[in-house]
């Protein structure tokens, strides 16, 4: 546990869902000395045995590193977590390429939701000025008056006061309900056309099944499967597809012939009974991406992590985006002395560029995996974004470098981008220019040419390819053209 310091030991602060970003921003608020009260719908995790509908492990990366840094938690959760240090992009025909993600030492981390969540519970719980209520489901609020209403399960009800109030009851948050009835409260929602479920792949006579320190992504255009490793040396797979395909699969028959066509080298890893089984134990679950502004109302109410901002997971940031928001906003009471009548305001300002950034980016990366990403264009991209930035690492930063590891603000990270696609596309316009220059003189030189002037631009040239047609019978004669007599 860490020392609190005693500066707003009187004020309190209600913290609305304990999952891992309202777990983790109640560490930071009872740090900073607050009374802090955490308020979760659910039962308390660490006593339940399993939680269902949330994909099981993340990637844990540098935003969401520094966040757990600030409250003394990196190291226990790295600890728990599993190195992935590169890509392992599986081709159809099973043919393996690993992608380093960057130079010796740079990694992001497999780890499971679960025990994250559990892990920053017991930790918010050290604190003397902290009190976790579960089995509290949030009814209703007011941003007036500050009191909040709480369901319980045996149907009883309680009423709450507090100073502050923290949304972070995730991508369908109760406390946002009461932000939409307000006047210039801008809200969007978007729910893709794909879905994910998970599978499970288990360890081959007590080992993993295939290399642990890698993300393993096989890329197939409108289908996508990831597969991130787990401590008991399982994999957990997540297949991405469209509802309408997942539909359309409705026998165990059909689960192995679409296996066999797309996936072909995880049947033997994950088991054609598993397969069966396991694909038809769950729905597939919908992704959506929730954007809004702004996050706070006057000094009374903020929201963080999906509450704010939930995007699809094609970025491998919502939780690290959410972990930010916590680093964030306690940079900016730390800066304005907690005064939240300038801190909620100010967060508004710089966090809602950032987030609808990495929303607009991992809907981007959503959008161009569906379309055009398969195993060679995958490994083609990453391979060229590592050469650039290898010849030219102050110039060209691959924009999942400056996403996954630093804390370059993601918004400042996309204009970079852009700016250095104008660089490379303008290098390779300047590069195919000189090239086409370059050949040019290359031909004026080695073709045959006639001293008359130049006779019209196109100008047949006797077949020299032994008549096959080739293109050059075409190819306009490009003559001196002879100085004007002045
Ligand atoms: C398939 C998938 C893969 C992902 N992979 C990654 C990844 O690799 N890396 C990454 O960074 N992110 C990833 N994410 C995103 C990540 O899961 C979320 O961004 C993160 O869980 C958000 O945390 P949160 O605490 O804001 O919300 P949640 O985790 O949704 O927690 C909200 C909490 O609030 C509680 N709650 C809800 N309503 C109420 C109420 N009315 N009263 C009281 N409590 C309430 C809920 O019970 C829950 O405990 C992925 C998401 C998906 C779906
Ligand atoms: C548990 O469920 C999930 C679901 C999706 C993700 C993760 C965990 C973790 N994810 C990460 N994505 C990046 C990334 O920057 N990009 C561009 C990538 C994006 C995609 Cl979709 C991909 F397949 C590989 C990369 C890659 O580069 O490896 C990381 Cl870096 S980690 C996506």
């Amino acid at each position: 546990m860490e020392e609190t310091t005693s500066r707003s030991s009187s004020k309190v602060v209600a913290v609305v869902g304990g999952g891992l970003v309202g777990a983790l921003n109640a560490c930071f608020f009872a740090k900073r000395g607050f009374q802090v009260e955490l308020f979760e719908a659910r039962e308390d995790i660490r006593r339940a045995r399993h939680m269902k509908g949330r994909s099981i492990n993340l990637a844990l990366s540098h935003r969401g590193r520094q966040a757990l840094q600030h409250v003394g938690m990196e190291e226990k959760i790295v600890s728990q977590g599993i190195p992935m240090n590169a890509r392992m992009i599986h081709s159809p025909s099973g043919k393996l390429s690993s992608i380093p993600y960057g130079k010796k030492g740079q990694f992001i981390l497999s780890v499971d939701r679960a025990n994250l969540n559990r892990e920053l519970l017991t930790e918010a719980e050290t604190y003397p000025n902290m009190q976790l209520n579960f089995d509290h489901k949030l009814q209703d609020w007011s941003a007036e008056t500050g009191l909040m209403t709480f369901a319980r399960s045996d149907g009883s009800v309680q009423e709450i006061q507090a100073d502050l109030i923290v949304g972070c009851d995730g991508a369908f948050s109760a406390i946002r309900k009461q932000f939409l009835r307000r006047s210039r409260f801008n809200y969007s929602q978007t729910y893709i056309p794909h879905g994910y479920m998970e599978l499970t792949m288990p360890p081959v006579h007590g080992e993993f099944a295939m290399e642990p320190n890698y993300l393993h992504i096989w890329p197939r255009n409108t289908f996508m499967m990831i597969a991130l490793p787990n401590l008991d040396k399982t994999f957990t797979c997540t297949l991405f597809m469209p509802f309408e395909e997942f539909e359309k699969i409705t026998t165990g028959e059909e689960v192995m012939e679409f296996f066999h066509r797309y996936f072909p080298d995880t049947i033997p890893l994950i088991g054609a009974d598993a397969l069966k089984r396991d694909y038809f134990r769950l729905p597939a679950q919908a992704m959506v991406s929730v954007k809004c502004s702004p996050y706070h109302i006057g000094d009374k109410c903020v929201l963080m992590g999906d509450a704010a901002h939930a995007v699809v997971p094609f970025y491998g940031q919502g939780m690290n985006a959410g972990f930010e928001d916590c680093v964030v906003f306690d940079e900016m009471m730390e800066q304005f002395k907690e005064d939240l009548s300038v801190v909620l305001p100010e967060y508004t300002r710089v966090r809602v560029p950032d987030d609808h950034a990495i929303a607009d980016l991992a809907m981007y990366n959503y959008v161009e995996m569906r379309a055009h990403v398969n195993s060679r264009w995958f490994l083609f991209r990453k391979l060229l974004d590592n050469f650039l930035y290898a010849i030219m690492p102050k110039t060209i930063i691959p924009l999942y470098t400056m996403v996954t590891f630093t804390r370059t603000p993601y918004h400042e990270a996309v204009e970079r981008w852009h700016w250095q696609n104008k660089v490379i596309n303008g290098g390779l316009l300047l590069g195919a220019t000189g090239a086409a220059l370059g050949v040019a003189c290359v031909l004026i030189k080695i073709l045959p040419t006639s001293n008359k002037l130049a006779g019209p631009a196109e100008k047949t040239v006797e077949p020299t390819d032994g008549g096959r047609g080739g293109v050059e019978r075409h190819l306009p004669s490009i003559k001196p053209v002879e100085a004007v007599k002045r």
